[in-house]
């Protein structure tokens, strides 16, 4: 029988520059709740998950108006500078907690329509070293450059097997921590949990979810979101 738990580590740090609020994107308000909220409902209420590690900015006014604010399942981690940094804390804070062989899901608070279902394909198919929740590119993508005040085309890259990564990602707390950390001595501040296992020599799984798992982050993404997630 596997005593292997499951963490969820949710970085919830970020300032929301592109989002141009008022306040943090993570506390405008979705159905009336605000959007982590929403998050740390579908993430608390999967069987798998016990606790969750919530990484918040030294900074942050707003945490204490959560619903979870004060919810005994909530282990608080302070943010840093970038994303990676902040997932980092987040790992340390559940150092003498979390064994190696543990897996860690590390989703964004950003992602709040995230669906039980897709967590469930994620954890059917997971396997060592790890998986992420990804989308199939439907555009034809092409790769610029800056010319004058925008961008021209180079090349249209060929988009078989170019997919979105999206979270959660899943790996080994006692690998994700090392990887990280290795990658950051390396001076690669990586966007996702991915890269740094990858930056390690490793290939982790590509799990296709659903693409309304939207990362809410700029201002028209908000009325999306409420939408996706009166339908859920
Ligand atoms: N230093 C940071 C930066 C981001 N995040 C979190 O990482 C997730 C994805 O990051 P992103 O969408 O880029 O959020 P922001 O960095 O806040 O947005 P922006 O880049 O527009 O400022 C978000 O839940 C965000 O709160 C974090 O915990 N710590
Ligand atoms: C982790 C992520 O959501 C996967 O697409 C993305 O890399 C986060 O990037 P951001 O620049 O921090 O939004």
């Amino acid at each position: 029988m596997s005593n292997v738990r499951y963490w969820p580590v949710l970085p919830a740090a970020g300032v929301g520059s592109r989002m141009k609020a008022d306040r943090p994107k993570q506390y405008l308000s979705l159905q009336g709740r605000y959007l982590m909220d929403h998050t740390l409902e579908r993430m608390l209420s999967y069987p798998l998950f016990e606790r969750a590690v919530v990484v918040l900015s030294d900074e942050d006014p707003y945490w204490s108006a959560s619903e979870f604010a004060g919810d005994s399942r909530v282990i608080r981690a302070p943010g840093g500078s970038e994303r990676c940094y902040s997932v980092l804390n987040g790992l340390a804070a559940l150092e003498g907690v979390a064994q190696d062989e543990d897996w860690v899901v590390v989703h964004d608070v950003a992602r709040p329509c995230l669906r039980h279902s897709d967590l469930d394909q994620l954890f059917h198919e997971l396997q060592d070293p790890g998986a992420i929740l990804a989308v199939p590119t439907r555009d034809t993508m092409k790769r610029g450059h800056h010319s004058g005040e925008g961008s021209v085309i180079d090349h249209t890259v060929d988009r078989t097997q170019l997919w979105h990564a999206l979270t959660p990602q899943v790996f080994r707390y006692g690998q994700l921590q090392q990887a990280l950390t290795q990658c950051l001595d390396d001076g690669f501040e990586v966007t996702d949990e991915a890269s740094a296992i990858e930056h390690c020599g490793q290939s982790p799984l590509l799990v296709e979810g659903r693409s309304d798992n939207i990362k809410v982050t700029r201002p028209e993404d908000l009325a999306l979101a409420e939408f996706f997630l009166s339908r859920s």
